[in-house]
Parts: C-alpha cells; structure tokens; sequence
C-alpha cells in the first residue's frame, strides 16, 4: 500500500479496486458539460466546466463546501433558473441536445431529469399518492395502472416491503430514511432517465444512510445518477466516476478508484488526504 493510500482517511482502497472496472464494456456519455459558467449576479460560481457523465454509471461531486457542487448539480435540470439574477453560459448537452436550447420545455426536461435534496420533502399525503403524484399530474388516473407503478417504484426504491401494509398513511409519519427512500420512489415513478441526488442521505443515520447506499448501488442499473456528497468515503463507496471541485473549477474528473488512490493533481491529492477543506 502506498504512504497515499494510507492516508486516505479510512477509505477502503481494496474495494476500490474493484475486479470489474467501470470502464469495462462500452461507456456512453449520457451528459457533456461544454464550457459551462454561471454567474449568481456579479458573482461567478463556475469557471468553465467541461465533462462527460457515462449512462448508467454514478458520478460523485465533491469539493469543500462553497465549491459549486449543488450549482452544477442543479444546473442539469435547470433549477437554477429559479433563482433571480442567475446567469450561464455554456452547454449542457442531455443526449446530445442542449437543456439550454431556447426550444426546450423544462417541465419536460424535469421529467427526464429527476432530483432529490438533501432534506426529504414528501407530501402531506399518503404514501400511495406520493409515489403517484408525478403520474397524477400527467393526468394517469387508472388505478390499475398507478397500482403498478406505486408498487414498483416502491420495489424499485427498497422501500415496498415496509410499507405495503399501510400505503394508505401519511407519508409524513415515516422515519427520515424511509422518507428519503419515498422521495426515491417518487422520483424513479416517472421513469426518468438521470436521477440528480444533492447530498441524499446528510439528514439520515448511519443505518439509513447504508440503505440509501446500496439503492444507489442498484438504481444505476437502470439510470445516469450524479450525487453531491460532502463525505468522501460515501463518493469512494458509491460511485464509479468522481468529480473534484474547488472555489467553482473542476480540477480533476476521472475514475473514483483512479482518483482516489492515484489523484492526478496536488490540490486533489490534498482534499482526499484531509490537508483542506
Ligand atoms: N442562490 C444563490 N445566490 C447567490 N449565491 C449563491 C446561491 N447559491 C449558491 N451561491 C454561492 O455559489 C457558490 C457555490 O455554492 P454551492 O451551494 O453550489 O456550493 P457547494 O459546493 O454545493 O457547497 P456546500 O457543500 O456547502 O453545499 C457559493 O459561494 C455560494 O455562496
């Protein structure tokens, strides 16, 4: 073991050298980032990013705090349009097509693109209805149809064995981590293709935060996932990709288990051996 793999801070190097590579198979680019700058007035938050997210891989975001990992996370689905004075520049390119092409529907866009916060927000409403609220909204009222959906996106989202018995209670009665997985559920009901989590399971206990994890681990099966995470054993346990990030640059992007034991820059090698941040 190298005097850097020993300082990294309990990471578990050995189960980041995974026998089966990340890049083994055919990697696709799901999302390409081109010069990307945003500005929050006056105030620049991003400093020409570009990068390449593979499909069905998880891509971790990290970097101390103020760094402008929840600013680029939520620029790829385009909540930072909601805030006043927000200015950017650049492309995000989804498939090839730029979320900033006048000619794009958000809404639309946020279907393809579904997010979770840090904080769980369900509704005030039962758990059945949470998890059929995005197919509601679309005007899916068959309830055969969200009978299906309410159960395997709760399958989906590890969740359906707790609650089959009682879907019919207020979700606001769930336990934080059951509430995170909801939100998961909720999320995955509408089929998107990406799913955007800004530091899931911060709010949740160590056991919770586990299960989140091994979701994580299973949802790429099936979807893009970006996470924003201030813990970097979580980034080194969950995802294949990692993204360092400091004072809105991206400094390094590449493979977790490359970057982790083998970080190409200083100020990388740096952050994951604990000397700021
Ligand atoms: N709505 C906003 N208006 C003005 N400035 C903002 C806004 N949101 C973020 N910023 C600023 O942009 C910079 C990047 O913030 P961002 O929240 O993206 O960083 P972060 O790396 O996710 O931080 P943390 O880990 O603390 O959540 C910070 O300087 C922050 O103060």
């Amino acid at each position: 073991m190298t005097t850097l793999q020993k300082r990294t801070h309990g990471i578990d190097i050995n189960a980041l050298n995974r026998e089966e590579k990340p890049d083994a198979g055919k990697i696709e680019t799901c999302i390409k980032v081109e010069n990307l700058e945003l500005f929050y007035g006056q105030k620049q938050a991003l400093h020409s990013i570009n990068m390449e997210m593979p499909r069905k891989k998880v891509t971790a975001y990290i970097g101390p705090s103020g760094c402008g990992k929840s600013t680029l996370l939520r620029c790829i689905n385009r909540m930072n349009d909601l805030v006043d004075g927000v200015s950017i520049r650049g492309k995000i390119l989804l498939d090839g097509d730029d979320v900033y092409d006048k000619s794009v529907n958000v809404a639309a866009l946020r279907r393809r693109v579904g997010m979770v916060f840090q904080k769980p927000n369900p509704f005030p409403k039962t758990i059945y209805e949470n998890v059929a609220y995005g197919l509601r909204i679309q005007g899916i009222n068959d309830r055969r149809v969200l009978d299906e959906v309410v159960e395997k996106s709760l399958r989906g989202a590890a969740l359906w064995d707790e609650v089959k018995n009682r879907l019919n209670d207020n979700a606001l009665g769930m336990s934080g981590g059951q509430q995170q997985r909801l939100v998961i559920a909720r999320a995955i009901a509408i089929e998107p293709e990406v799913i955007l989590l800004d530091e899931p399971a911060s709010a949740l206990d160590p056991i919770s935060t586990l299960k989140i994890e091994e979701l994580i681990n299973e949802l790429k099966e099936q979807y893009t996932i970006v996470i924003v995470t201030h813990n970097m054993q979580q980034a080194a346990r969950v995802s294949d990709y990692t993204a360092f990030m400091y004072m809105g640059e991206l400094i390094e992007f590449g493979e977790t288990s490359e970057l982790f034991t083998n970080p190409a820059k200083k100020q990388t090698e740096d952050y994951i051996t604990g000397r700021y941040g």
